[in-house]
C-alpha cells in the first residue's frame, strides 16, 4: 500500500509523481517587523495575580480577534509528556505498512484512520501521511506501538485541560460567564480528535503541499510539532510562517468558534508546506462540542440590527461530514451555512 513515507524510503527520489504536483502553492510572505505572533503565558491565567489574569484574558481575546492564532507558553503539559507523545507517534509511522494497514480505508467516524492526504475531486495527493484517532468522549488508540495507548491518553487528557482553561478565558473575553463555552458546548463530554501529520522530506517542495489552505472544524485546535517548521497562517491577507518556541503549544480558532461567536472570532486559514531536508511531525487535537450538538451563534452574541445571526445551526457531526466531502478548500464549508 502506498504512503508518502514509503515512497521516500524506496530510494533516492529526484522528482515527484504528477498527482503531487499542485497548480499553485501559495508563497509565504515575510512576517513584517511590526507583526509579532501573539504569545500567551498560560501560568498567568491559572496562577497569576487578578491583574495578570485579566491582562492575559484580554490578550487571548485580541489574539482570537486579530489572528485566530496564538502560541501558549508556560502551560500545564509537562515537556516529557509532549516528547513521549512525539516519539510514540513517530514510532507508529515507523511500523511496517501492513501493521498500519488495518486502519486504512476507514470512514470519518471510524475510531482510528491512517492514510495519505488525497483530494478525490482534484485527483491530487498531498505530501502527508496521517493518523486520526477519536480520543474523546470514547478513548481509542492503535494497539501498536505498545506505549501509544498510555502516552496518548495522558497527552490528550492534558490537552483537554488546557483547552478547557482557554475556553474559560475566551468566554470571559467575550463578556460571557467563565463557564459559558464549556457548558454550552458540553465540553466535558465533547469530541476530541487526535490528528498526527507526518511530512517526509520532499524533493520538490516548491510544487507540492503538505496540507492545502483550510480552516479546522472544531472550536479550538492545539498543535505541537517536532523541531521542523512548516505551518503557515493567513494574517491580514498574507501567509505568515510560524516557528514556535520549543515546548510551546500552538492554538488556533476553528469554524465552530466562528459560528458560536457569531463571527466575532473567526477561524484562521492555515496550510502546511514541506521541505527537502527533514521530516516534519505535527500533532493536533481538535476540541469540539458533542457530535450531536447543534451549534448556532450564542444568543448573547446576537443582537437584532447590529449583529444578526450570521450562520444557521448545524450539528457538529453534520458539519464534519460536509467538511469531509468538501475536501479542504479554504473556508468553503463555513460558507455553506452562512446566512
Ligand atoms: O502540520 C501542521 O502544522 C498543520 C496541521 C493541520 O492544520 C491540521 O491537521 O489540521
Ligand atoms: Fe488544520
Amino acid at each position: 500500500m502506498f504512503s508518502v513515507k514509503g515512497l521516500v524510503e524506496k530510494g533516492s527520489l529526484t522528482s515527484i509523481p504528477s498527482k503531487f504536483v499542485m497548480a499553485s502553492v501559495p508563497k509565504q510572505d515575510i512576517l513584517s517587523e511590526v507583526e509579532v505572533i501573539p504569545t500567551i503565558d498560560f501560568s498567568q491565567l491559572t496562577s497569576g495575580t487578578p491583574d495578570q489574569r485579566s491582562k492575559v484574558i484580554h490578550d487571548i481575546g485580541s489574539a482570537c480577534r486579530e489572528w485566530g492564532f496564538f502560541m501558549v507558553i508556560n502551560h500545564s503539559v509537562p515537556k516529557k509528556v509532549m516528547d513521549d507523545m512525539l516519539k510514540a507517534t513517530e514510532s507508529f509511522f515507523d511500523l511496517a505498512e501492513d501493521e498500519k494497514g488495518e486502519y486504512r480505508n476507514k470512514q470519518l467516524f471510524d475510531p482510528i484512520r491512517y492514510g495519505t492526504g488525497f483530494n478525490v475531486s482534484m485527483e491530487k495527493a498531498f505530501w502527508r501521511d496521517y493518523l486520526k484517532v477519536h480520543v474523546h468522549p470514547h478513548f481509542n488508540a492503535p494497539h501498536k506501538p505498545h506505549e501509544f495507548r498510555e502516552i496518548s491518553q495522558e497527552y490528550c487528557k492534558r490537552a483537554r485541560e488546557v483547552a478547557s482553561e482557554l475556553f474559560r478565558a475566551i468566554s470571559i473575553s467575550l463578556g460571557l460567564e467563565g463557564n459559558y463555552i464549556n457548558k454550552a458546548m458540553e465540553i466535558g463530554e465533547g469530541s476530541q480528535l487526535l490528528v498526527v501529520n507526518l511530512y517526509p522530506p520532499c524533493p520538490k517542495p516548491e510544487i507540492a503541499i503538505g496540507l492545502p489552505p483550510h480552516s479546522d472544524h472544531g472550536l479550538l485546535t492545539l498543535l505541537i510539532q517536532n523541531e521542523v517548521s512548516g505551518l503557515q497562517v493567513v494574517h491580514k491577507g498574507k501567509w505568515v510562517t510560524i516557528s514556535p518556541l520549543p515546548n510551546s503549544i500552538l492554538v488556533n480558532t476553528g469554524d465552530h468558534m466562528e459560528i458560536l461567536t457569531n463571527g466575532r472570532y473567526k477561524s484562521v486559514v492555515h496550510q502546511a508546506v514541506v521541505n527537502n531536508k527533514a521530516t516534519r511531525l505535527s500533532i493536533g487535537t481538535a476540541h469540539g462540542p458533542t457530535l450531536d450538538k447543534t451549534v448556532r451563534p450564542a444568543p448573547e452574541l446576537v443582537d437584532g440590527e447590529s449583529f444578526p445571526p450570521a450562520y444557521r445551526g448545524i450539528t457538529y457531526r453534520e458539519y464534519m461530514e460536509v467538511q469531509q466531502s468538501n475536501e479542504l478548500k479554504g473556508k468553503s464549508c463555513l460558507d455553506r451555512i452562512r446566512i
